[in-house]
């Protein structure tokens, strides 16, 4: 079996999690009010509303397999702009810097920090796969050295002590070396986990240009629309383990299907996975993707508004309430900035993205004022404990009533 995210794997305990499983909540000493503890929790989903049928895969088959998806109807330009409060421009945004992360789960991605014109805030996008590149940082800069070019994050391939260009045609001209055309091995050398020590083989292969923009527009056509997650900032869900949403595991989970391995006739459903042969240290190479993630904490109202909102909450109000409690929208958030970044990173255009959300307003806005972007699929993100009947994810009673408002007042749809 591929070497998926721990976070994938039931078999893996808590503690290889990158954060914990919430199960159950028992009495602590951190809760004044243990009569509130001791209550009976209701059940995982309130009679109100039932997790309506969706399109899951059989047991045992939802950790490996590429997640299926919904077409979606291209917008009807008379009511949707209006709907989804479009920007009649989009942002400029700016790469301004690029680093490969690897991650507790195993698997690497590359973090891009960007710039823009309309707000001072590091939004990010995280791409995973070595076919998604920035043109903002590609470009070059006047007077850069290649120096500057390498740790500004603009370079091809994997950085190791004593590389001294950012572009692979360069090292293979200086090692005499032709630009062979290139082959999914050495995509998946890429894809894999860095080699520090040791520099790329000058026989490895790639569309290598002097511009650095060689895997502009590479994204292989057989792996259909590029996976995409636009993510708003939760910093209660997805740092202090918070369980009144689930933020966290969506997040997560958007890592982990970014990081499954590429379709291929042993990873196709039918097909046993189990029958690919690896060799020691080789990783199948995965779809990958992006998550943009967007600075835009609670809705858009910030940290402490969300946090006053939790009050409300407890005093009985929902998330919409709560929000217009306090005089702001039920959703403060645009999604101009998460179209400009994906156009950056090259995924405008008719072919498309594949948009992991059940908000059918972000599914319009994100594709821009003149469809620059175009979501041709989406894939549901059911939550972890409805698709595992309770035994893993997100649990209780705020959890519910937040999944319940999302459904009733959100008009969120988490099915097709
Ligand atoms: N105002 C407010 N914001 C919240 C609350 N809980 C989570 N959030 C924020 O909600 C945002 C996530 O939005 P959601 O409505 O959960 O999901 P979505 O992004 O619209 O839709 P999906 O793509 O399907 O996940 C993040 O910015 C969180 O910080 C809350 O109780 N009140």
């Amino acid at each position: 079996m591929p070497d998926f995210p721990a976070h994938a794997s039931p078999a893996f305990p808590p503690v290889a999690s990158p954060r914990p499983q919430r199960r159950d909540r028992s009495v602590s000493e951190l809760h004044l009010d243990h009569k509130r503890d001791q209550r009976t929790h209701p059940p995982l989903v309130s009679p109100a509303f039932t997790p309506p049928h969706t399109p899951f895969p059989e047991e045992g088959q939802r950790y490996d397999r590429q997640p299926r998806s919904i077409p979606v109807e291209p917008p009807d330009h008379d009511t949707d702009g209006e709907q989804a409060r479009l920007l009649p421009k989009l942002p400029e945004v700016h790469c301004e810097v690029r680093a490969r992360i690897p991650t507790t789960a195993g698997q690497e991605m590359f973090l891009h920090l960007y710039h823009n014109n309309v707000d001072d805030k590091e939004h990010l996008a995280i791409v995973f796969g070595p076919h998604i590149r920035s043109k903002s940082l590609d470009a070059p800069r006047p007077g850069e050295t290649e120096r500057d070019r390498m740790i500004r994050g603009a370079y091809v391939g994997t950085l190791y002590p004593g590389r001294t260009s950012s572009r692979l045609d360069q090292i293979r001209r200086d090692a005499g070396v032709p630009s062979p055309r290139p082959s999914a091995g050495f995509l998946g050398q890429l894809n894999g986990p860095a080699q520090q020590a040791t520099p790329p083989s000058p026989s490895a292969s790639s569309e290598a240009s002097t511009d650095g923009s060689e895997f502009e527009s590479s994204y292989p056509l057989e792996f259909g629309p590029p996976l995409v997650r636009i993510h708003s900032e939760c910093y209660t869900g997805e740092t202090v383990w918070s369980a009144r949403c689930d933020c966290g595991e969506q997040l997560d989970e958007a890592a982990r299907l970014m990081s499954l391995p590429a379709p291929t006739p042993a990873s196709t459903p039918g097909s046993d996975a189990g029958e690919h042969q690896l060799l020691p240290n080789e990783k199948l190479p995965s779809c990958g993707g992006v998550i943009v993630y967007l600075r835009q904490e609670g809705r858009g109202i910030g940290l402490k508004e969300k946090l006053k909102a939790y009050n409300l909450q407890d005093l009985g109000h929902d998330t919409m309430e709560a929000n217009l409690l306090l005089r702001h929208p039920g959703d403060a958030r645009s999604y101009g900035l998460a179209t400009a970044l994906l156009l950056d990173l090259g995924m405008g255009g008719d072919r498309g993205i594949k948009l992991l959300t059940n908000n059918p307003e972000k599914v319009r806005a994100v594709e821009g004022p003149n469809r620059e972007v175009r979501v041709v699929e989406r894939v549901p993100m059911i939550p972890i404990a409805w698709k595992t009947g309770g035994k893993e994810g997100v649990q209780g009673a705020e959890v519910e009533k937040y999944l319940a408002t999302k459904i009733e007042k959100f008009k969120h749809m988490f099915s097709g």
